[in-house]
């Protein structure tokens, strides 16, 4: 377990961490989510006694990690995997910290064979690929077999194959009555992994919720529309906050109008539909709405409502066809 009071790190004059409290709990993946900048790393290395906080305090199973007798077992963590010894091999990356810390020579075999690094075990680190430089990270955070275990963006620059590895792999470790924390910016892979989340947000906890509530926070009800009259339906259901995308000639989002207001709609217009889906928002979606004010490096937006172009060598869209998000507010 993780348990964080009143964290804070100040940097110079920069606040990274402005007073966060927060529980990581056992058995569960909690996923660590923000925009850059955010403080994740800044709160992982606290947590790790790497960065000492301006004040506040943090404990991992129930003591600041440096006073931990043998903090591998009880702590592992993956936060740079660049910070390896160049010229060592990666057994013998594994076999001196094995060494330092007390943990038997047989147990880097077995965190090598668990990563998958037995063929380039015995090569130079420097010549590994970004995702084997993950692998070796995720070993060694391993090592100690411990309760706790941090990763700090264990995904990246690992293939297909390797995300779904990682992913099976926290869940087990969650399965097991482990305490899993680790920070991702891939949305899609993080509402396949985690249970719980953790949102910051400039240095702030925006969001401290189970997978589920924080997907149901966004309190817009959506649905998927296929009718072969969709004027007459958009019709029926204008009303202020109301909104509708146009998908295709026959395929419609309706925002703001619960389902079974649509289909008493539908039937008493006389409109056929063919199908009317609930959506759930997706976690980027919820994220992205969440954050949007808290996002410290703004990037351009692609106008999504630029008419569709046709690319070189292609015809021209049909003209009667609406472009993707087209809304029509409370028509
Ligand atoms: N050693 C440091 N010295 C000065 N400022 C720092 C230091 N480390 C982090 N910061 C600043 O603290 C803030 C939080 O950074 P941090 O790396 O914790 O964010 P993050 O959420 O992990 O971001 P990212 O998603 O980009 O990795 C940023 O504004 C960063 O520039």
């Amino acid at each position: 377990m993780i348990e964080a009071h009143g964290l804070v790190k100040v940097y110079g004059k920069k606040p990274a961490v402005q007073g966060i409290s927060f529980t990581v709990q056992p058995g569960k993946v909690t996923g660590f989510l923000g925009p850059n900048g955010a403080g994740k790393s800044t709160t992982m290395r606290m947590i790790m006694g790497l960065d000492r906080p301006t004040s506040g305090d943090v404990k991992v199973n129930g003591r600041h990690y440096a006073a931990h007798k043998a903090p591998l077992r009880e702590v592992g963590a993956l936060l740079d995997a660049k910070a390896v010894h160049s010229s060592r091999s990666a057994y013998n990356h594994l076999r001196a910290m094995a060494a330092t810390h007390g943990i038997p020579a047989k147990r880097v075999q077995e965190v090598i064979d668990l990563t998958g690094l037995g063929a380039v075990a015995k090569k130079r680190v420097g010549g590994f690929s970004l995702g084997m430089g993950q692998r070796l990270g995720i070993a060694a955070a391993l090592l100690g077999d411990p309760q706790t275990i941090i990763l700090d963006e264990p995904v990246n620059g690992l293939d297909p194959e390797g995300v779904l590895w990682v992913r099976n792999l926290v869940r087990s470790l969650a399965a097991e009555g482990r305490t899993v924390f680790l920070s991702s910016h891939l949305m899609s892979e993080m509402a396949q992994t985690a249970d719980h989340l953790l949102v910051i947000g400039r240095g702030k906890i925006i969001a401290d919720a189970s997978m589920q509530d924080f997907l149901n926070s966004q309190n817009q009800v959506r649905s998927r529309v296929r009718t072969d009259n969709p004027e007459a339906l958009i019709r029926a259901l204008a009303a202020p906050g109301v909104s509708v995308d146009t998908r295709d000639t026959a395929l419609l989002e309706i925002t703001g109008v619960d389902p079974r207001d649509i289909a008493r709609a539908a039937l008493e217009q006389q409109v056929l539909v063919y199908e009317l889906t609930p959506l759930q928002a997706s976690l980027e979606e919820v994220y992205m709405d969440l954050t949007k004010d808290e996002v410290e490096y703004h990037s351009q937006n692609i106008d999504t409502q630029t008419p569709l172009q046709a690319l070189p060598g292609q015809p021209a869209p049909p003209a009667e066809l609406a472009p993707a998000g087209t809304s029509r507010e409370g028509k």
